[in-house]
């Protein structure tokens, strides 16, 4: 079936429904490719933590889909971290390189947040002058993108990334990334958060969401609700990539 048969209309958001969370990994690894080939000189990749992404993750570092990736080429950010050494198991970047940017990314091309600095509000700080330099400006351009794709998960208090309901971090609009100080939903330790402004300066947002448990979140986010889920927007592409589970049909 081609793509536009399969994505539901709305002004600036689809929704992809696909058989299971093997076919959304599938799909977002195309994406992220297409993203990538289209990108002739730095293409910036931004990850998402979670469980959500293991499986693309693992996609993307198979030999299949290696060999498709431009390695020297591509630049790998985080969208959100959990406030807590590299070296802890719940590091949303730890678990991107172990499961494949270790293996195939040239180390300078990683762009972890700096979870050793003082607070998160300074790790912020500093991750957004990393974002800064490598973008060339401290200003966004509408018309020039920071990320070719984003990548987003949706907890289940609808929050993405770190940007958790009724917290102020969602209503920033001049700083590209901010220092959560609590999270309310596991696990509990504070966070670092691209801002909606930063992850909407991308040319294409990906949602991945799978399985039953996501099924009532997905659908307030679908009604238009206000939560974060909802309001995380890129200026360019959003799509949802869903599974039956989780979509509740194949609509
Ligand atoms: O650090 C994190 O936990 C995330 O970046 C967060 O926003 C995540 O994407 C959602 O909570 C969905 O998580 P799951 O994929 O585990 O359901």
């Amino acid at each position: 079936m081609a793509r536009a048969d399969m994505t539901s209309a709305a002004p600036d958001r689809g929704f992809q429904v696909l058989p299971d969370a093997e076919a959304i990994a599938t799909e977002a690894a195309e994406r992220i490719i297409l993203r990538i080939t289209e990108n002739a000189t730095r293409p910036a990749i931004c990850l998402t933590g979670g469980s959500g992404p293991k499986a693309l993750y693992a996609l993307l570092g198979s030999p299949r889909y290696r060999s498709r990736i431009a390695w020297d080429r591509v630049h790998w950010f985080i969208g959100d971290e959990r406030f807590v050494s590299a070296s802890d198991e719940r590091n949303n970047m730890t678990m991107a390189r172990e499961i494949f940017l270790n293996r195939c990314a040239p180390p300078g091309n990683i762009h972890p947040m700096p979870t050793d600095a003082s607070d998160p509000d300074a790790a912020a700080r500093l991750y957004e002058r990393e974002l800064q330099a490598f973008y060339g400006a401290d200003r966004l351009d509408p018309a020039r993108p920071l990320f070719d794709l984003v990548l987003m998960g949706l907890g289940p208090d609808g929050h993405t990334a770190s940007l958790f309901p009724g917290d102020r971090a969602l209503d920033e609009t001049e700083r590209w990334v901010v220092g959560v100080d609590r999270a309310p939903v596991e696990p509990l330790v504070p966070r670092v958060t691209l801002t909606l402004p930063a992850l909407a300066s991308s040319r294409e947002m990906l949602f991945l969401v799978s399985g039953e448990a996501k099924r009532g979140i997905l659908s307030k986010v679908r009604a238009d609700a206000d939560l974060p889920g909802t309001r995380a927007r890129s200026n360019g592409i959003t799509t949802w990539l869903t599974d039956v589970a989780a979509a509740g049909s194949t609509a």
